[in-house]
């Protein structure tokens, strides 16, 4: 049986530890081998075979009736997972027992995980943003995870964050390098793709709370 053939999972304490501190003490955590190569390099070759099908969109910014595409604020295609792969289903049952966790250690009333592949492609970017704005966050905590082998000191497309007080102070550059899992609160901390030089693949995903505002619930994605 070969590793991918149980949904078993296994995490390392000391790890969880620190995301849990990273997360109180400074409202972000990053950390490398979080999810084991081999997971990455299926959820690679998943998203591969998603673009060979051209099964990816555009990415458009906001949500409802003001979605728009806006190449001058982000240049990446998504897939949304749906659970129709194995690395997908291990993947998005690692995120169901770190869930579990974070609910454990912070009492967030975490209540459900929404994910995409993302793909952008040389010269892409992703201007500084917030997830979701104080009083909507139904997307209360981000994560990324990376899926990129081996990628180059001069490859760009990190992933900046900043203060969550002094907004414009860079606090943490994140190379999109395969394994690397980043996560922070998602109204919190913001955040920027600066442009890549390479084509640069990763998994956004996001922790949400039933946020409901004037009776009206907020609607996933
Ligand atoms: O890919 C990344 O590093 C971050 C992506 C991001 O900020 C987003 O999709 O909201
Ligand atoms: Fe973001």
């Amino acid at each position: 049986m070969t590793p991918t053939d149980s949904l078993e999972t296994h995490r390392d304490e000391s790890q969880l530890s620190a995301l849990i501190d990273g997360l109180v003490a400074r409202g972000w955590y990053a950390g490398t081998g979080f999810i084991d190569a081999g997971l990455c390099r299926e959820l690679h070759a998943d998203l591969a075979g998603l673009r060979a099908r051209d099964a990816l969109q555009e990415a458009a910014i906001g949500r409802g009736d003001e979605r728009t595409l806006r190449r001058d604020i982000r240049g990446d295609a998504i897939h949304w997972l749906d659970r129709e792969s194995l690395a997908q289903r291990r993947y998005l049952a690692l995120m169901a027992e770190l869930q579990q966790q974070i609910n454990v250690a912070l009492y967030l009333g975490l209540f459900e995980f929404e994910a995409h592949f993302a793909h952008y492609p040389p010269g892409a970017f992703y201007r500084k943003h917030y997830d979701s704005f104080r009083g909507r966050a139904n997307r209360v905590i981000s994560t990324v995870l990376y899926l990129n082998e081996a990628w180059p000191a001069d490859g760009g497309g990190e992933m900046a964050l900043f203060d969550e007080v002094e907004t414009e102070r860079e606090v943490a550059r994140i190379a999109p390098e395969a394994g690397t899992f980043a996560c922070f609160l998602s109204d919190r901390i913001p955040h920027e793709v600066l442009p890549t030089r390479q084509p640069r693949v990763s998994i956004a995903g996001w922790f949400r709370r039933n946020a409901s505002l004037g009776g009206v619930v907020d609607p996933a994605r």
